[in-house]
């Protein structure tokens, strides 16, 4: 079985075609993005082949499905590049969350993606919270007093506002917001420091991951929410410990994400990997 390993700043995916995912169940699928007993990754790209336009399903590690993923379309769209399915033009992509617009440069580099439009009302999350938008709701975590931004880019996302970024108190508070009782399919959880207004630098708790050194949605969430709230311009560099992701704004909220991508490795799965699980 061979996987195509890709990283974008550091959130790292494993890539591989339907016909390999056919042959995992949900468990080996976990065992494979285990960083101790597998492969390792933030989660897995099955490519779906489709008939005209590529399609991606996006597994998490602990094999849950998410609806979109930033980087995971924009490694997806470099791996496409890379096996000679499209080449520098723009393309399509199908996901879950919708379809997008994917570009590489000539040089494989560098890949945009139009993310789509991001939401706020809170039913788009799913979100159990009365309202058309959900702005610096107050939300308590941990003891702490928090103001989240509710926003949806296709899969879900809470954006936390703070002062000053702490990366502990990120690691500290995820999990707990992750899996508050308002969010019934979990959330990704973003705090967001704001520099100036054209510059953030954000914190992430991914849904089904935990912490990862960057997230595309999540800078694409972040910047919109804090556009919504009116403290960014129309272009806004998102800094994450992995890295800096450029994203800009059109029209009514429609989003677009610019970064690199680098492919790591090709590697071939031993089947021993899964000898002591169930058969
Ligand atoms: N790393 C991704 C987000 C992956 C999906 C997420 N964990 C979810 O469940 O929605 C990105 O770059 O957007």
């Amino acid at each position: 079985m061979i996987f195509h390993r890709y990283h974008g700043l550091g959130n790292d995916y494993l890539v591989c075609h339907h016909s390999v995912a056919a042959l995992l169940s949900n468990q080996q699928i976990k065992r494979v993005c285990d960083r101790h007993y597998g492969i390792g990754s933030d989660g897995l790209l099955i490519d779906n082949d489709g008939a005209d336009i590529p399609s991606l399903r996006i597994i998490n590690p602990d094999g849950s499905e998410a609806e979109k993923s930033g980087n995971g379309l924009r490694i997806y769209a470099r791996y496409l590049f890379d096996i000679g399915r499209v080449t520098h033009k723009p393309f399509l992509v199908n996901t879950a969350g919708g379809q997008v617009r994917c570009e590489v440069t000539e040089d494989a580099h560098q890949v945009t993606v139009d993310m789509g439009q991001a939401k706020f009302s809170p039913a788009a999350l799913p979100a159990t919270v009365e309202g058309d938008e959900a702005l610096a709701l107050p939300l308590v975590a941990g003891g702490h007093n928090l103001s989240a931004t509710l926003v949806s880019m296709g899969n879900p996302h809470c954006v936390i506002r703070v002062e000053k970024l702490d990366l502990d108190l990120v690691r500290q508070l995820g999990a707990e917001i992750e899996t508050l009782a308002i969010f019934p399919k979990r959330t990704n959880v973003q705090f967001v420091q704001v520099i100036d207004r054209n510059t953030i630098r954000i914190g992430i708790w991914e849904r089904g991951a935990g912490y990862t050194l960057a997230s595309g949605s999540s800078s694409c969430a972040a910047a919109s929410a804090m556009r919504k709230l009116g403290l960014v311009d129309d272009t806004v560099t998102v800094q994450m410990p992995g890295g800096e992701l450029a994203i800009s704004f059109s029209g009514d909220f429609q989003v677009n994400m610019r970064g690199p991508v680098q492919k790591i490795a090709t590697v071939t799965l031993d089947s021993d990997c899964f000898r002591d699980m169930p058969g």
